[in-house]
């Protein structure tokens, strides 16, 4: 499907950036245009595949280009004092071709935890496609703020999207990598699990039977409110010149192979490590997508996966279908779970953000206290004013 991709504060930016290098090794393409905003100059500045007019600097009157600092009441006041600045930008989108909004940011920080429910909100006023949300929870250990900002930013923007898509770094962190290497490892994982599944609704069809082939309107169709997931599996495939593994002794395509390395991708998929780990039985919806080269996908494999899926879930709204991608040496199967429910993550931040909320009125009415102790002089100075 084709998409406008519009990346909120540092971590949305560089996301975006990573999903415009994988739509250019995809066939197709899925990325109509995209957009980075930011409050921090140098943020924008690192950015390497988004074009210098789609980089839209805001807050500058009350930040100077230096980022608000994990303020996420700041970032949400910048973002609509200039949601002009950034229309100027959607303005030169052609919007009549694209199929839905995607607004990535990091749920941690100040920019794009307050900016991105303010965009969405307001390009849901305006246009009549989906606005969906990609927000990446920080991890456990960057500290208080990051949680409670995450807390916060989470209930609006679920509140203010078509759907949320959701990436939780802590799930994803590895031990003894770097922050900057973390993080390029963890977008291109985000990358290519969100990039399949929207460049599945774009694909053409070619000699791939083109009924079995994904489009835009299931994916839509799939994710029509609430929180979503996503699961990935895959192996690799000799495709060369050589013995295909899917071949039986050079004589045929060996059909029950392939069913049976689909339906475990999706079983994989499914049970192993999802962006946002939970329930899976109380997904509300599901779509399986079967990608990798066109000879190895085949219909009963993608209708296994997706049956077994429906018995996972109980869910009668499970879709399947292929994404063909020629080029590719691997087989693979993406798995969208959405309207979850049954999200430990989710439970976790809603305490946090309550706790905090008590926190800070205990915190406001015992400083209130001991400043009107401080200023008690019990008369003693009302002689001099
Ligand atoms: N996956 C991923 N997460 C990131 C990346 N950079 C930052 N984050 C996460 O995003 C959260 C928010 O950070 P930023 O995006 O840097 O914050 P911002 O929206 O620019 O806001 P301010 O810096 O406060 O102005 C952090 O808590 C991290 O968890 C990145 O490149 N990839």
């Amino acid at each position: 499907m084709k998409l406008a991709l519009i990346g909120f504060g540092q971590a949305g930016g560089k996301v975006v950036d990573e999903f415009l290098a994988f739509d250019s090794r995809i066939d197709g393409g899925f990325v109509e245009s995209a957009i980075a905003v930011n409050s921090a100059t140098t943020d924008l500045q690192g950015l390497e595949h988004v074009s210098r007019e789609n980089r839209v600097l805001i807050g500058q009157a009350r930040v100077k280009g230096h980022g608000v600092g994990a303020d996420n009441e700041l970032g949400s006041q910048v973002a609509e004092e200039d949601i002009d600045e950034i229309q100027g930008a959607i303005d030169r989108i052609s919007v009549h071709e694209i199929d839905a909004f995607l607004i990535v940011a990091g749920m941690g920080g100040g920019t794009g935890s307050g900016g991105a429910p303010v965009l969405a909100k307001h390009l849901r006023r305006i246009y009549t496609q989906p606005v969906y949300g990609l927000g990446i929870l920080p991890g456990t250990d960057e500290g208080g703020i990051y949680t409670l900002n995450a807390a916060r930013s989470f209930q609006t923007f679920v509140r203010e999207v078509d759907n949320l898509l959701v990436f939780d770094n802590d799930v994803w962190r590895s031990a003894g990598e770097s922050v900057e290497s973390g993080y390029d490892r963890i977008n291109e994982e985000i990358v290519e699990r969100f990039g399949l599944l929207f460049a599945a609704g774009e694909v053409q069809a070619g000699d791939h039977v083109a009924e079995s082939v994904v489009d835009s309107s299931e994916i839509i169709n799939t994710l029509s409110n609430g929180i979503s997931t996503i699961g990935y599996a895959r192996e690799t495939v000799d495709t060369g010149d050589g013995l295909l593994s899917s071949f039986t002794g050079g004589s045929g395509f060996d059909e029950g192979e392939s069913v049976n390395r689909m339906t475990s991708l999706v079983r994989k998929a499914t049970l192993g490590r999802l962006t946002l780990p939970c329930d899976v039985s109380s997904a509300d919806r599901g779509l399986v997508v079967a990608t990798g080269p066109p000879d190895h996908l085949n219909r009963k494999g993608v209708e296994r996966g997706r049956q077994w899926l429906e018995d996972e879930t109980a869910s009668m709204e499970i879709r399947g279908g292929d994404f063909p991608i020629p080029d590719r040496r691997e087989v693979g199967a993406i798995v969208l779970l959405s309207g979850v429910t049954d999200v430990p993550r989710v439970d976790q931040l809603q305490q946090v953000a309550i706790e905090a909320q008590e926190t800070t009125e205990q915190v406001r009415a015992s400083a209130q206290k001991d400043f009107e102790t401080l200023m008690d002089t019990g008369g003693e100075l009302d002689a001099l004013f």
